[in-house]
């Protein structure tokens, strides 16, 4: 069976896990990969790490396949990140939070000596914004946190699972932000944030190492 452009990114990346590491593991489909490819490098060399995982999602996924897993309260230091993006400018700058785990995915990514961002060519964009971009709000008001993240020239939605409120690990709402696009990625971070009631933005600044893209099979590793 051919492999998909994310799944090759993503087993690249498992390859440079090193033992005694501590991992920081990101969400998303992608890393789901790089996290079976992991486990089977723990089974067949017996290679030793521990991950921090950025989602429930993935903490459940590790824990089947058998990977160790420590939390910040253990290590406050993380060897290596790995994660997938929704979108990476030309600048390595990112959007992420499609799956709804942006804050702890900062949270680990940014603790990290080294992250490695992971995706298919497809995520490759010239500037953000074409992915709405996700921001993870405190339910508390957010309809008048929504009011003031229009002012700021966006269409928004409440993200909705199920016909409920999408809810994040972390007990939180998300409004998925339409701007026409994003020409200076780093201030409208700055503005959104500023905005009470606003936790998180999935705009990730100035934190790519290196990021591994498939297209078409063809790996390419590429370093800011
Ligand atoms: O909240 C989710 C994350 O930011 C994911 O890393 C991102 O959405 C990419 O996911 P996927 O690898 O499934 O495209």
């Amino acid at each position: 069976m051919e492999l998909s452009d994310k799944q090759l990114a993503a087993e690249k990346a498992a390859e440079q896990v090193k033992d005694g590491m501590v991992l920081g593991i990101g969400s998303g489909s992608t890393v789901n990969y790089m996290l079976q490819k992991l486990a089977e490098r723990i089974e067949t060399e017996g290679i030793q790490i521990k991950g921090i995982p950025s989602s429930k999602k993935t903490e459940k996924l590790a824990n089947e396949l058998g990977i160790s897993l420590t939390t910040f309260a253990e290590h406050h230091h993380i060897d290596l990140a790995i994660d997938g993006a929704d979108e990476i400018d030309e600048h390595f700058q990112l959007a992420k939070g499609g799956g709804g785990s942006l804050v702890r995915e900062k949270m680990v990514d940014s603790h990290a000596d080294y992250f490695i961002v992971i995706a298919g060519a497809d995520k490759l964009v010239k500037r953000l914004g074409a992915f709405p971009l996700p921001v993870e709000v405190i339910p508390f008001g957010w309809e008048v946190t929504e009011k003031k993240l229009q002012e700021l020239g966006c269409q928004t939605t409440l993200r909705y699972q199920e016909e409920k409120p999408f809810v994040s690990d972390n007990g939180n709402y998300i409004i998925d932000c339409q701007f026409k696009s994003i020409e200076e990625p780093e201030n409208v971070h700055k503005e959104i944030k500023a905005l009470l009631g606003v936790v998180e933005t999935g705009i990730f600044i100035n934190m790519v190492n290196e990021v591994i893209i498939s297209e078409n099979g063809k790996i390419k590793v590429v370093k800011p």
